[in-house]
């Protein structure tokens, strides 16, 4: 069995308008994503912004409520809190987001912050909280005065290792990383993904690694599953995917990741701009067969106001056709 098993994900946001404030539409931010993490094991989740990453990674841990669909955690689907609760899946899974700054209390220092799930799951003296707060600390290479900081006070890379820190304090099963390393410079970013390695090896965990940078991924992830528009478009093997992709969405990733060697800069370039015109002519066939009149992100509640006016009127046009009212 394995660790998690994430079967037919959906999480649909609705979209109101006219003069009830009805629901006219939604945004498929997920739509039937399925995949399973392995003991041990990093799977990489990989799609370009606003292909519904970050929605599932939330809907997994139960930040966001999904539409439908199940996660199923030591035989239970964790989607229902009464589960979660019983199974211990908060205390098990934990999450390293992107933004170290804005997801780390700025009015916190840095032993409140660390300290922060194990007040919620462990309850230890206060004594042996400190502890084990140093010794965290340490695993994560900062000095115990770190103790009495503030986030700001930190570069982007140690804040990540706070963050870090703060995920692994409780010994979880499972870390979900969306975007990790995005916000760090190169340089960081090795120190960071190395350690969180090391991190896997002495704590037998497993992560959820989400990245849109497949070069990243491919250093981390055994077994990648490629997103595009809230569903699943390819998954395999970290060979498959980088040695046969199948899918023109992945060969499209695949050909934007820069080319270090000179004498291939021109060949390359020049397989990027065949692969992105087969994408956009089939781009547009996608959009056709789920008969949607625009882009997914155009129709989503941020973006729906930011239509070209001529846009917006066809679109409303097609809605009433439709016999929507707005
Ligand atoms: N609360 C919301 N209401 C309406 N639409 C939303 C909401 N949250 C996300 N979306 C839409 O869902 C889609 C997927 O968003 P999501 O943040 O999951 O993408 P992502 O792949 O993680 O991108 P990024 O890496 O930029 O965060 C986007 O089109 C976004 O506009």
């Amino acid at each position: 069995m394995s660790l998690i098993e994430i079967n037919n994900l959906k999480v649909h946001y609705p979209i109101r308008g006219g003069f009830w404030n009805r629901v006219v539409d939604n945004v498929k931010a997920v739509d039937g994503v399925t995949f399973n993490i392995e003991a041990g094991e990093t799977y990489g989740l990989v799609g370009e912004s606003g292909s519904g990453k970050s929605t599932t990674a939330k809907a997994i841990i139960g930040l966001e409520k999904a539409t439908s669909g199940t996660v199923t955690y030591k035989g239970k689907d964790v989607i229902q809190a009464e589960n979660r609760r019983k199974l211990h899946y908060n205390h098990d899974v934990q999450m390293i987001f992107q933004d170290s700054l804005s997801s780390l209390n700025p009015r916190k220092r840095i032993e409140d912050i660390i300290a922060e799930p194990l007040r919620n799951f462990e309850h230890l003296s206060k004594d042996a909280e400190k502890l084990r707060v140093l010794q965290l600390l340490d695993i994560v290479g900062l000095d115990p005065d770190a103790l009495y900081k503030y986030p700001h006070q930190f570069s982007g890379g140690q804040r990540q290792r706070i963050g870090v820190a703060r995920a692994v304090a409780t010994h979880p099963r499972l870390i979900i990383a969306d975007e990790p390393v995005s916000a760090l410079d190169l340089s960081v970013q090795a120190q960071v993904l190395n350690f969180m390695k090391k991190i896997q090896r002495d704590f037998g965990i497993s992560y959820l690694f989400i990245s849109h940078d497949l070069g990243v991924v491919r250093h981390m992830c055994k077994n990648i599953a490629i997103m595009n528009r809230g569903r699943i478009v390819e998954m395999g093997s970290r060979e498959d995917i980088y040695d046969h992709p199948m899918h023109i969405y992945t060969k499209r990733l695949l050909a934007a990741i820069p080319e270090t060697n000179v004498t291939h800069r021109k060949e390359h370039r020049q397989r990027r701009l065949e692969i992105e015109k087969i994408y956009q002519e089939q781009h547009q066939r996608y959009y056709d067969k789920d008969g949607m009149a625009f882009p997914l992100t155009q129709v989503s509640a941020t973006h729906a106001v930011a239509l070209p006016p001529d846009e917006a009127q066809q679109y409303r046009q097609n809605k009433r056709n439709e016999g929507v009212t707005i």
